[in-house]
């Protein structure tokens, strides 16, 4: 009998029309670099070169992005097909990795949400054990997860008895639930919890009557006065156990772990990366599942049944063995009506995955990837035990575990370099899943309908790009080392995975030309001197297919994607504002850090927010609040188009003649002018505390009347 099917994948139905524009758009390129190189020969100049090199950067950028649309891939999983393939018992063991590294910036409150969302998985209890990697090393975080063990044996069977589907508590209880007759007693023991808990971070400590039970006392003996978050030792608390404890309903409960790994402030962490491998090796000494999921600590899970369908392809008997991992993109709960920032990344997280999906996988995302064990220990020559047995706590495995928790346990090991997650770039991420694909693993993505994972996003522009600009620091570290996806993975991998790879990884180089496009026709246009082909020369036209064939077809992707005009413009308005701040920046501290002269941070994104900036971002308006030179760039550039197209208006009126041939750098004045509206609107019409310090504007101006005075020779 044929065996039913598990998981499909469809060719995107888009493909042949993608195809057709990728070769119409390049012929168009082609002839728009042929102008380039005549222009480049008869009138060579600073103007014709800059645009030139500009141009030649944005190709690039098109070009690599085309490898995502040459190929897209849907795939399915059929998870109610499961029983027909598989025993329960055949299942495979679960370990999940929640990582949190700040109770400051990342609120133990929603960090227990996100551990009750998964500890609640509908996933046979003994095969499942949740770990909390507190890198923050706090005590607030330890007595958060105390609490949260004593919730869970309340919440699991309640989920369990009325099959609830959002399984994080706070957001259960926020969605006005149906009334049961346990839910009200339900909703008082969490918001009790919750209390307790914010109570003593509020508070900074925890207090000896806090704790009633002995056994608990003794873990925080641990936190003496030498004990920083920077220097202190191991601590593993096994909070719940499988084979040992019970929920109220005397079923069995799934093991939960707290766990930060030993630092010392002389010897280098890596950051997420290094909790990372820590995790790893200390839950192959404790539990040893065959599969285990990383989550960052604000992405709860939003379907219970996410594990089921990633045994959709782990399960299948026809996979590749080669599979590493399956990574269900990002999608977020906190965004506002029109996404005011981009921050939803559409054609990043929805788009772009089913384009790499069919050369060999797509990017690990740091947050929601189901990983093969194996694959992250190739060649490890690890103490390992067997899972799907009881956790052994006799002294000889807890002492195991600490010793390959420690920072010292990495040295003269290949830990970081050839196996775990690599160290070296801030977005070890993105490092880690380039390198298995160079060595042969392949990943697939898996976006149901219903979002598996839900995660949060700044809400002030500041930390939102600095987010952004933290994130292209570490994708310049991979695409400008040793292991770039243009020699290292065009050598290991199939090239158009490795074009997939090299579009991110230069993406920084994007600020080049949107500087040049901000600066450059502006400063030309108020010495009235053209530098476009007018409107009644037939190159024109290319112009306008170039621009029009751009950003039309990717308002189609935003359109197919079911996302309106409004969502698409803010993107494209973001995409113009990064290219003029993070980008840049990220470059720039990459120069910094290849000539030593700074070293790379990562700077955890602040997740607390307070209830009046929460408000200005649910109306959508721009968070300037804070000066961050981030945004002096935009503001400049803002300035500038402002002034050039008022000037270019006045020549064009007072000059007959004069629009045909200034047309278009009129246009592309103005175009920047609508795109910084919201900017001019905080730099004076705005009263809230979110409009821009009043320093910032002046010196936005100061800098745009220089940059328009100085250039002011070349024409
Ligand atoms: O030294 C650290 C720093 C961070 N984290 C944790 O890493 C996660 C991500 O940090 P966050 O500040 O939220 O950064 P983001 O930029 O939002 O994270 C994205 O980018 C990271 C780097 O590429 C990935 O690791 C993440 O999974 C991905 O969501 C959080 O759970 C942190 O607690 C640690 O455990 N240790
Ligand atoms: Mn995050």
């Amino acid at each position: 009998m044929l065996k039913p099917s598990l998981h499909t994948s469809k060719p995107s139905p888009a493909t042949f029309l993608n195809r057709t524009f990728i070769l119409v758009y390049a012929i168009a390129i082609f002839a728009h670099f042929y102008r380039h190189f005549r222009n480049l020969i008869s009138s060579p100049s600073l103007t014709t070169t800059t645009l030139f090199i500009s141009d030649l950067i944005l190709s690039f950028l098109w070009a690599t992005w085309q490898a995502f649309f040459l190929n897209p891939v849907h795939r399915e999983v059929f998870p109610e097909n499961l029983r027909l393939v598989a025993e329960e018992t055949e299942y495979l063991g679960l370990d999940v990795f929640v990582f949190t590294a700040d109770p400051l910036k990342e609120p133990p409150v929603a960090v227990v949400n996100t551990v009750l969302s998964v500890l609640a998985y509908d996933y046979p209890t003994e095969k499942l054990s949740v770990y909390v990697s507190d890198d923050g090393g706090s005590e607030l975080t330890l007595f958060a997860f105390m609490e949260a063990a004593k919730f869970a044996k309340y919440w699991l069977p309640y989920c369990r008895k009325y099959n609830v589907m959002d399984r994080s508590p706070q957001v259960y209880f926020g969605n006005d639930p149906c009334l049961f007759p346990e839910t009200k007693d339900i909703q008082r023991m969490f918001e009790k919890m919750k209390a307790t808990i914010q109570n003593v971070v509020d508070r900074g400590t925890v207090d000896q009557d806090e704790i009633n039970d002995d056994p608990a006392f003794k873990s925080f003996t641990k936190w003496t006065h030498e004990f920083t978050r920077h220097q202190h030792p191991t601590v593993i608390e096994i909070l719940l156990k499988s084979n040992e404890d019970k929920d109220v309903t005397d079923h069995y409960m799934p093991n939960l772990i707290y766990f930060s790994r030993k630092k010392n402030k002389n010897i280098p962490h890596h950051f997420k990366g290094g909790a990372l491998n820590a995790l790893i090796r200390v839950s192959t000494v404790l539990t040893n599942a065959p599969m285990f999921l990383t989550l960052d600590c604000d992405m709860y899970s939003n379907d219970p049944k996410t594990p089921l369908r990633t045994l959709c392809f782990f399960l299948d008997p026809n996979v590749d063995p080669k599979l590493a991992f399956v990574q269900f993109p990002q999608r977020y709960h906190s965004i506002n009506k029109n996404d005011t920032y981009g921050a939803e990344f559409l054609l990043e997280t929805q788009v772009s995955p089913l384009g790499m999906d069919s050369w060999g996988g797509m990017l690990f995302m740091g947050t929601g990837g189901f990983f093969r064990r194996q694959a992250l220990l190739e060649d490890a020559s690890e103490p390992q035990r067997l899972w799907n047995e009881p956790i052994d706590e006799s002294g000889d495995v807890l002492q195991l575990a600490h010793r390959v928790a420690s920072c010292t346990y990495e040295e003269n090991t290949k830990w970081g370099q050839e196996i775990g997650f690599r160290y070296g770039s801030l977005v070890e991420d993105i490092f880690s899943g380039f390198r298995l694909h160079c060595s042969g693993w392949k990943s697939v993505t898996c976006n149901p309908t219903r979002a598996a994972f839900l995660g949060n996003t700044p809400r002030s522009l500041h930390d939102f790009l600095a987010q952004i600009n933290r994130w292209y620091m570490g994708m310049l570290q991979i695409g400008l080392s040793k292991f770039s996806p243009m020699t290292f993975g065009m050598k290991f991998m199939n090239p158009l995975h490795a074009l997939c790879y090299s579009h991110y990884l230069f993406r920084p180089f994007l600020s080049i030309p949107v500087f040049v496009y901000a600066f450059l026709p502006q400063v030309a246009l108020v010495n009235s001197s053209p530098i476009f082909p007018k409107v009644s020369d037939p190159w024109f036209y290319l112009y306008v297919f170039l621009f029009v064939g751009a950003y039309g077809k990717e308002f189609i992707d935003y359109v197919m994607a079911g996302l309106g005009f409004k969502k698409w413009w803010n993107h494209q308005r973001m995409w113009l504002i990064i290219g003029c701040s993070s980008y840049p920046s990220s470059l720039f501290d990459w120069s910094l850090t290849s000539l030593g002269m700074s070293t790379s941070d990562f700077n955890v994104t602040n997740k607390a927010s307070n209830d009046e900036l929460s408000k200005r971002y649910e109306q959508g308006v721009f968070e300037f609040g804070v000066g961050s030179t981030l945004l002096l760039a935009v503001n400049i550039v803002a300035v500038v188009n402002l002034i050039g197209f008022v000037i270019g208006m006045k020549q064009v009126l007072m000059k007959s003649g004069r629009f045909e041939e200034l047309f278009m750098q009129l246009f592309i004045a103005g175009f920047g002018v609508v795109n910084s509206l919201p900017v001019y609107e905080g730099m004076v019409l705005r009263s809230d505390k979110g409009k821009m310090p009043t320093k910032i504007v002046l010196k936005s101006v100061c800098v745009a009347l220089v940059v328009y005075w100085m250039f002011s020779w070349a024409f």
